[in-house]
């Protein structure tokens, strides 16, 4: 039997990655919080000393970008802390780590997509502590891919495109920023990314290692990623609402956020053979979960 590790198993990528139909002979192992905290070096003996893992993936987090301006510690200690903790044990055990990390490692200055080599320039709190966790993985475990992802989507768990649901069910109009740039990513299609390189990295000795980014393919601004969302849902007689246009400037928070944090993915097309298909497909399938067609009036 082949036993994987997997953490934050009650989040959105978590929750997807037990959802995936995994090869016949390999056994999932989501502790949740209350059993396993990966901040605490006792929890994580113990659970490598409780059985033999042939991997580990590592999507728990602290996710909550504002508040961690106000909440360094505790950002830093599930974000690094955490990391550095589960990279010492994998490859103490001699087994690969599989870390899931952020476009926000980026300030967003450059005017195309990223690529794994552009500097990183973190500008909050998250970013900040996201970046520490890269880096001790890769220093911690060299049999490790770091994934980068971004602006996380799903029909659970708290998110963006259930907020604009929400919120449309709320309110006459909502009014979303338009000069933010980044890349939709559903968790389903981050879990079988991770499911790929995972596999590999169990089966291949020599797999590659290192920094990957996966997007969907596209990209687009919270406030057109807002109508889409909406779009959809008004096609299948869900809330829908207006959505304005406004600059960042008119939506103060505490944390900065890129103005550009669209990342390329070549890199993981070529190493990995992965084909991310377009955010669209993947907010529609979302969407059609969450809001149930109406049948038509006589129909
Ligand atoms: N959400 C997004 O838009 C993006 C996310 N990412 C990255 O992707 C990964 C997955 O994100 P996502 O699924 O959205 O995250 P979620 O916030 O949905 O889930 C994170 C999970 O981590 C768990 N967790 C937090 N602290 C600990 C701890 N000390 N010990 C064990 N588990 C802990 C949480 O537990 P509990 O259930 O108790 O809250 C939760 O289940 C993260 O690494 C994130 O940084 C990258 C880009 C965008
Ligand atoms: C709710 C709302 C948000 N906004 C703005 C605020 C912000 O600039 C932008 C996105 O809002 P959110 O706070 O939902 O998204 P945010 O928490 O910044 O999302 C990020 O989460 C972390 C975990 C990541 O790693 C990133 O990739 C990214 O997905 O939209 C509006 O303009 N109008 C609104 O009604
Ligand atoms: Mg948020």
């Amino acid at each position: 039997m082949i036993d994987i590790l997997v953490t934050g198993g009650a989040g959105q990528v978590g929750l997807e990655l037990q959802r995936l139909a995994w090869p016949e002979g390999v056994r999932l192992h989501a502790p949740d919080r209350a059993t396993f905290d990966l901040t605490d070096p006792g929890s994580v003996a113990a659970l490598f000393a409780s059985r033999s893992f042939a991997a580990v993936i590592n999507p728990a987090a602290y996710t909550a970008v504002d508040k961690a301006q106000g909440e360094v510690a505790a950002a830093f200690l599930v974000n690094a802390q955490g990391p550095a903790l589960l990279a010492e044990a994998s490859a103490r055990a001699g087994i690969p780590l599989v870390q899931v990390s952020t476009d926000y490692v980026f300030d967003g200055t450059k005017a195309d997509p990223y690529v794994e080599t552009d500097p990183v320039g973190p500008l909050g709190v998250y970013g900040a502590s996201k970046l520490a966790g890269e880096l001790a993985v890769r220093s911690g475990n060299p049999r490790s891919v770091v994934l980068r992802t971004a602006w996380v989507v799903s029909a659970r768990r708290a998110n963006f495109l259930k907020t604009m649901l929400r919120l449309a069910a709320e309110r006459p109009a909502l009014r979303v920023v338009d000069d933010q740039r980044g890349c939709p990513t559903s968790a389903a299609d981050i879990a079988r990314a991770l499911e790929t390189i995972t596999l590999r990295l169990i089966e291949d000795r020599d797999a590659p290692t290192g920094l990957y980014h996966f997007v969907n393919a596209g990209e687009a601004s919270w406030c057109g990623l807002a109508r889409a969302v909406l779009a959809r849902s008004a096609a299948r007689g869900g809330p829908h609402v207006p959505v304005e246009a406004i600059a960042t400037a008119d939506y103060p928070t505490p944390a900065r956020r890129p103005a550009n944090s669209r990342l390329a993915t070549a890199k993981i097309r070529r190493d990995f053979a992965i084909t991310p298909r377009p955010w669209q497909d993947a907010i529609h399938d979302i969407v059609d979960e969450l809001v149930p067609a109406t049948p038509l009036p006589g129909a």
